[in-house]
């Protein structure tokens, strides 16, 4: 039987399940789905050690804030992206120049995942498409350079620079993805990429529909 420490482990199909699970018929976001994909994804950055514990930090803050909404009182307001949006907007619960009395409104904390979401997006196709002596840190640093950083202050882009410098190599990368032999990972990770690129993408359009790339 699987013990404590077993339930903990990263698992690619895992992952791809949950993304799976997020988008609706009608391709709205499943907010839980979300929240659990990204929880996935910290387990694995939890696993390649402490230094990457100040970004699994602020990951977890911001996945504890948008469960928090999902679980509380105003919960089905909260099961999509979309209904969320809608929400804050309609009952003014978004700061949308200056942060103000919604500091940590549903919009801006998801608006920061999603930016992250961009590069992992970026990461993974460079990982999938990769030969086994590429460098997972020059993989991971230029897809955040082409994504996420752009929104980080020179002390936080410093900070995952030098984190990105004790990633493994490839080979011992893909195996903590506990997928199988590495043309597995790659084949798995030709569907996990699509998938969440479209999650990506319907977020992107509707918080560009609604002016709000750019919340505080
Ligand atoms: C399929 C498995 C292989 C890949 C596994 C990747 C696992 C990644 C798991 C989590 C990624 C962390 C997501 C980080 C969210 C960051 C959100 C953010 O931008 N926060 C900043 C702004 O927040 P506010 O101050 O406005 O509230 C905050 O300042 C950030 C602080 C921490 C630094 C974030 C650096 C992110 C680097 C990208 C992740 C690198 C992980 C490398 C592992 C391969």
């Amino acid at each position: 039987m699987a013990g404590p420490q077993e339930d903990q482990k990263f698992c690619l199909q895992e992952v791809l399940d949950t993304f799976k699970l997020c988008l609706s018929e009608k391709k709205d976001v499943y907010l839980e789905h979300y929240v659990a994909g990204w929880r996935g994804l910290v387990k694995f950055l939890n696993s390649l050690g402490s230094v990457f514990g100040f970004i699994s930090k602020d990951a977890v803050n911001k996945i504890n804030i948008l469960v928090t909404y999902l679980h509380g009182e105003n919960g089905s307001q909260y099961v999509t992206v979309q209904s969320m949006v809608k929400y804050e907007l309609d009952n003014e619960l978004v700061d949308l120049t200056k942060r103000g009395s919604h500091p940590e409104s549903g919009c801006r904390t998801l608006l920061r995942l999603h930016r992250a979401l961009r590069w992992l997006e970026l990461f993974l196709e460079r990982l999938r498409t990769s030969s086994e002596d590429s460098k997972t840190s020059v993989m991971c640093s230029e897809a955040y350079n082409e994504s996420l950083s752009q929104h980080h202050p020179w002390v936080v882009r410093k900070a995952a620079g030098m984190a990105f410098c004790v990633l493994p190599g490839r080979p011992a990368f893909l195996e903590v993805m506990n997928v199988g032999p590495p043309e597995q990972v790659v084949a798995m990770l030709g569907e996990a990429v699509p998938l969440i690129s479209e999650v990506y993408q319907i977020t992107e359009e509707l918080y560009a529909q609604q002016n709000l790339l750019d919340l505080p």
